[in-house]
């Protein structure tokens, strides 16, 4: 990678107060996101939440309408131009009429640099099916191909739309498992996604945005426990009710018996709590999944502005 002892200390993606309008509509609308180097994020919102706006405009194809934006500190033309990110789109690009290889060796004739093409076969997965026609390609290696591109410049920030939209289970494990690979080396990845399961599976950080603003931002378990909560289930003969729900987070304290039932935010802090503190024993934490808090945090109810 190109990265200097100087560049690593800066962020990947530094955006702030992000804005972009269309005419009347505000795509985004304030949007904050750091993305530290090393990361894989995320980025996940409902159908029109601005995300291909956001990442539009970090790949220098828009401009933003107000706000700053940095690319390892770079203005995002600059770090296009220097391979410092790339991209994996979701359509278009590819010659049917081309080997997977041709397809490759070609793109690598625009780089003054490019990294061997034998390597980014391998590293995207597609060495066996090298010889193969673009056009007979399946769907989810034709995005295996298109990964393999982006790698070319050896860029420090891999930017992906959306990129197993359409891929069956098989395909989009075997995408991710490339790019969760080549990640392990200490490129940032930000992604798009509709699939909440990826978000869960492959992120080291999900960021939930709504109506071009950040309401979510941690890991896919903070994510889940901040919408829905989780319930922390213990046995405790003669619990301080009061105690419990003054604890932080705690949204709800249950009697039945000897055992209590504790809705909280953070459940961490509770069970520390309830073990150096109390006698209670037998516990049991549970939380919803992604798909409660994504529904809960995006939608008209949501309250926005939450963050770790
Ligand atoms: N070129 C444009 N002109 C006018 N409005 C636009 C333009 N591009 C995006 N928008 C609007 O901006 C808002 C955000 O769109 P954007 O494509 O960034 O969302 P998204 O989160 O990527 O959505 P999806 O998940 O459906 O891809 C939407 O209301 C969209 O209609």
């Amino acid at each position: 990678m190109n990265t200097t002892a100087i560049q690593e200390t800066l962020p990947a993606v530094q955006l702030s107060g992000l804005v972009k309008s269309f005419g009347a509509v505000t795509a985004v609308n304030g949007l904050d996101l750091t993305v530290t180097p090393g990361e894989v994020v995320a980025f996940l919102g409902p159908n029109g939440a601005g995300k291909t706006s956001t990442i539009d405009i970090l790949l220098g194809l828009s401009r933003a309408t107000r706000g700053s934006v940095k690319v390892f500190g770079l203005d995002p033309a600059q770090a296009v131009a220097q391979g410092r990110i790339a991209a994996v789109m979701q359509t278009g690009g590819l010659l049917k009429d081309l080997t997977v290889r041709e397809t490759v060796q070609l793109n690598a004739s625009l780089y003054r640099q490019p990294r061997p093409v034998g390597e980014v076969l391998e590293r995207a997965g597609i060495t066996q099916i090298a010889g193969r026609r673009v056009g007979k390609c399946s769907g989810g290696e034709q995005q295996r191909l298109r990964f393999a591109l982006a790698l070319l410049p050896e860029p420090d920030l891999l930017v992906l739309d959306e990129p197993t939209t359409g891929m069956d289970v098989e395909a989009r494990r075997a995408f991710w498992n490339a790019i969760r690979q080549d990640a392990a080396q200490g490129r940032s990845i930000l992604f798009a996604t509709h699939y909440l399961d990826e978000a869960d599976s492959y992120a080291d950080r999900i960021v939930m945005i709504r109506k071009g603003a950040v309401v979510a931002d941690g890991t896919a378990s903070q994510v889940r426990g901040m919408a829905a909560g989780r319930q922390v289930r213990v046995v405790l003969p003669g619990a301080d009710q009061v105690a419990l729900a003054a604890l932080p987070g705690v949204t709800s304290v249950q009697q039945r018996g000897d055992s209590v039932t504790i809705a909280c935010g953070d459940s961490d802090s509770v069970l520390r709590y309830l073990i150096t503190s109390t006698t209670a024993h037998d516990f049991e934490v549970t939380s919803r999944n992604l798909e409660d808090a994504f529904i809960a945090l995006t939608t008209d109810e949501a309250t926005t502005g939450q963050g770790f």
